[in-house]
């Protein structure tokens, strides 16, 4: 019988179906196949893996996936889909152009708020003043949850001012792991570029590699964003259609950080902030969006979300 190598500690930077590029501390990359179901692992997983036995190929095999801080996935009613684990920040970018959906960006906030990771909100096109004005109004209300230490939106004019942003984008990111996630056409790949010359680069041959020399972009990579290697970015595809059904519809207002300030005013301790007397929430949307009330579009967000988690809980 062969023996055994060692277990050797890594990181999954990249991932494509079940193969996965597994990092070592000292940087060495290595392809490696998940033993079994449960040795399936995502991009930021630290994982043990093992060198194949001499004269079976170069892949390694993924013995074990070690315990996760966190998760950041979506579900719909028959798919989940895992975006990275062990993140210290979602980063949402959208832009000024194309118009992007409040629901969507809604959802991904849920999304981290329920999986315990903080999100940021960057808003990219500045440059383009008119939509830029317009999108940087609708978002009143999240850049009001940024005076509360949540969200906040940092604007950004990604194509032009590349020496600022990245200075303002450096310093949300320094010594932390940032999953980016955001519509298509609001400039992920600018902003990659920005902070990793080269990444297209890598990004292809990474691909390549792990999908038998087919390119494809459809895959989550990991990419370090300084030379200590202590700040990371992670870029996934998969924004749109961003089910949110492992959230139960109680859970909802708790993920909401405005509504949930306004919760805990409600006369009934089980209250769903839809219809009861005595309401907190309701009250405050009666108020408007003015600074002690609450947004009419974010408290609708709330109750057709309450409705579509209720309806498909079986
Ligand atoms: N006016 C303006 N255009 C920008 C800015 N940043 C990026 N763009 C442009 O917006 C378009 C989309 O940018 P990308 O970086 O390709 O966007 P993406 O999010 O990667 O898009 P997908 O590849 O579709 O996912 C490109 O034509 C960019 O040149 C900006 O700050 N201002
Ligand atoms: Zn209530």
């Amino acid at each position: 019988m062969a023996e055994r190598s060692a277990l050797i500690e890594g990181t999954v930077v990249a991932s494509h179906g079940r193969h996965c590029m597994v990092e070592t501390p000292d940087g060495e990359r290595r392809i490696c196949h998940p033993r079994g179901k449960k040795s399936q692992a995502v991009v930021g997983d630290h994982v043990l893996w093992q060198a194949a036995p001499p004269g079976q190929g170069a892949a390694g095999s993924i013995e074990k996936v070690l315990q996760r801080r966190n998760l950041f996935y979506r579900q719909d009613t028959i798919r989940t889909k895992s975006f990275a684990a062990n993140l210290d920040q979602v980063l949402i970018l959208i832009a000024a152009e194309p118009v992007f959906s409040e629901s969507q960006l809604a959802r991904a906030l849920i999304a981290a708020e329920a999986a315990g990771i903080r999100p940021l909100i960057a808003l990219n096109k500045s440059d383009l003043a008119e939509s830029f004005a317009r999108a940087w109004e609708r978002l009143l209300p999240y850049r009001r949850m940024g005076a509360g230490q949540h969200y906040g939106v940092l604007p950004l004019s990604l194509a032009l001012s590349s020496a600022v942003d990245r200075a303002a984008l450096m310093q949300q990111l320094t010594a932390k792991t940032t999953l980016v996630l955001g519509p298509s056409g609001s400039g992920k790949s600018t902003l990659i570029n920005l902070l990793v010359p080269g990444a297209a680069v890598l990004t292809g041959a990474l691909s390549q590699a792990l999908n038998s020399g087919r390119h494809t972009t459809t895959s989550t990579h990991w990419y370090w964003i300084d030379q200590a290697r202590t700040s990371a970015l992670i870029d996934s595809p998969g924004f749109q259609e961003f089910g949110l059904q492992h959230i139960a519809p109680m859970q909802l207002a708790a993920c909401m950080p405005d509504i949930a300030a306004h919760a805990g005013h409600c006369k009934f301790y089980n209250c769903t902030h839809l219809h009861e007397p005595g309401c907190g929430v309701l009250e405050a949307v009666k108020k408007g969006a003015g600074a002690d009330g609450a947004s009419a579009i974010r408290h609708k967000i709330y109750s057709d979300l309450f409705a579509e988690l209720s309806h498909t809980r079986y």
